[in-house]
C-alpha cells in the first residue's frame, strides 16, 4: 500500500522540512479547504506552488470545495498531478472531470462517509482513482470509520484496476484493515507528523 502523507497535519512554520521528511513517501497529499463545503479553510494554490520544487514526488490534491471546476486551472498552473473533487459538490460533475483532463491532471472523486458508493458508478469509466473519507471531511486527528470499508470491496469488485485511496484516520491499527480491504493508497497526516522516526512509520503504514 502506498502512502501519502497529509500536509494539513504538518507544521506550517516549517512546512518546506516537512515536506523533506517525508521523501521516503510515496505521493504528497494536499487538502484544499473552503470553509463552505467543509466548516475548516486549509491551504490555497500558491502554497502548492511553492511547496512543488521541493520534492519529485506526485502531487495528489484533495479539493474540499463546493465549486471546483473554477479551481481546476490554478491547481495545475501550482503542480498538482491528481486531483480529486468531492461527488457531492455544488458543480457538474462531468463538466470538472473534462477540465482535470484539460488541464492534464488525473481525475479523481471522492464521497464523505454519508454518502452511498452508488454516487460514483456513473463516473468510474472516467476516473483515475476514488478516494473513500474514512472521516467527516474538515479536520485531521479524527477516528477511523472502518465501515467505510465496505465502499472500498464494492469499488474493488465493480472495477478491479480501479485505484483506491483512502483518506483520515490512518494508523499502524487502522492502516492493517486498509491493506487487508484491497486499499491501494492511505493518507495519513497525524500519525506520520507526530511520529519520532516518520521514515519508520512510513514503513510500517506500508505493510513493509
Ligand atoms: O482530508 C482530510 C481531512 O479532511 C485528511 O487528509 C486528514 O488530514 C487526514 O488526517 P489524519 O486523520 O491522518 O490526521
Amino acid at each position: 500500500m502506498k502512502i501519502a502523507p497529509s500536509m494539513l497535519a504538518s507544521d506550517y512554520t516549517r512546512m518546506g522540512e516537512c515536506v523533506r521528511a517525508v521523501q521516503d513517501a510515496d505521493w504528497l497529499h494536499l487538502d484544499i479547504m473552503d470553509g463552505h463545503f467543509v466548516p475548516n479553510i486549509s491551504f490555497g494554490p500558491d502554497v502548492v506552488h511553492a511547496l512543488r520544487p521541493l520534492t519529485d514526488r506526485p502531487f495528489d490534491v484533495h479539493l474540499m470545495l463546493s465549486h471546483p471546476k473554477r479551481y481546476v486551472q490554478k491547481f495545475a498552473d501550482a503542480g498538482a498531478d491528481i486531483l480529486t473533487f468531492h461527488v457531492e459538490c455544488e458543480d457538474d460533475i462531468e463538466e470538472t472531470l473534462a477540465e482535470i483532463e484539460r488541464c492534464g491532471m488525473k481525475p479523481s472523486l471522492s464521497l464523505k462517509p454519508g454518502t452511498p458508493v452508488e454516487a460514483l458508478f456513473p463516473y468510474l469509466d472516467r476516473l483515475y482513482m476514488v478516494l473513500v473519507m474514512t472521516v467527516e471531511p474538515g479536520f485531521g486527528g479524527q477516528k477511523f470509520m472502518p465501515e467505510q470499508l465496505e465502499k472500498v470491496r464494492a469499488l474493488r469488485a465493480r472495477r478491479p484496476e480501479l485505484l483506491i485511496e483512502v483518506d483520515g484516520g490512518v494508523n499502524r491499527e487502522t492502516a492493517a484493515a486498509c491493506r487487508a480491504a484491497g486499499v491501494d493508497v492511505a493518507v495519513a497526516g497525524t500519525s506520520v507528523f507526530r511520529a519520532t522516526d516518520i521514515t519508520e512509520e512510513i514503513r510500517i503504514l506500508r505493510g513493509e
